[in-house]
């Protein structure tokens, strides 16, 4: 799909939300019509009779077309544990087609970009057979993955970059993304992922940052 991508990360809470938020912002600032998505969360709480996951409301603030929680977040699961096992606690089947249809629904209006969250990493299923990530395959999405600058993220990147490509999916672009204040060997942290992953770094987001800069060019954006 067209200037469509879909965000992985190392780890659940590497800080998806955080870099797609932060991409919405840089994006709504070029004046970029935006769409987000989260199209499968766990973990969720009551807004108004609603279930509602923080995720999903994040990203539909952040975007710059105003879509309704439902477009946002079609399958919104309340446990805050793996999304197939919480489908199954609450005795709901998630199938990908029915996740694509939602997709396709919401991504009805005129865009320049919409970005996709996922949920945790990229090996995440939704049901006993089918994993969240096929969907970037099959609705041809390119993938953006979020590194979460930690002790451990050189193997956790580098395994889901081939991940990636093993899938047949096109990694697009990286993000280093830092949740910590203090990491070890930051610096050197950076430049093995630099050296390592076969995609453009396309963004680097510093601990509580506000006001990010990314090359979206490489994405041609
Ligand atoms: N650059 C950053 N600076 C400060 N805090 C950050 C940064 N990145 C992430 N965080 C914080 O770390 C936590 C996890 O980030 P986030 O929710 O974006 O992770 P995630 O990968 O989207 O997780 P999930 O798998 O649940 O979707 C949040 O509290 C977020 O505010
Ligand atoms: C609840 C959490 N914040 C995410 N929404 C889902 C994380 C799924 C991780 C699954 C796993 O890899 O074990
Ligand atoms: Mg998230």
């Amino acid at each position: 799909m067209k200037n469509t991508f879909f965000i992985t990360g190392t780890d659940t809470d590497c800080g998806k939300t955080y870099a797609t938020v932060s991409m919405l912002n840089a994006l709504n600032k070029q004046g970029k019509h935006t769409i987000g998505l989260k199209p499968i969360a766990a973990g969720a709480q009551e807004v108004d009779g609603q279930l509602q996951n923080n995720d999903a409301i994040q990203i539909q603030n952040a975007a710059s077309i105003k879509l309704i929680y439902e477009q946002v977040n079609p399958i919104c699961l309340k446990p805050a544990i793996a999304p197939h096992i919480a489908a199954k606690q609450i005795g709901r089947t998630v199938q990908l087609t029915q996740l694509e249809g939602f997709i396709k629904g919401a991504m009805m209006r005129k865009y320049d970009a919409t970005l996709v969250e996922g949920a945790g990493g990229w090996f995440v299923p939704v049901n006993d057979v089918q994993m969240l990530s096929q969907i970037a395959n099959q609705m041809n999405m390119p993938v953006i993955l979020v590194v979460g600058i930690k002790l451990g993220c050189i193997n956790h990147a580098l395994l889901t970059a081939q991940a990636i490509k093993n899938s047949g999916c096109q990694l697009a672009g990286w993000i280093a993304n830092e949740p910590f204040e203090h990491v070890d060997c930051k610096q050197e942290i950076l430049e093995t992922l630099h050296r390592f992953i076969q995609a453009p770094c396309i963004g680097h987001i510093e601990n509580n940052a506000t006001d990010v800069e990314f090359d979206f060019e490489r994405l041609g954006l």
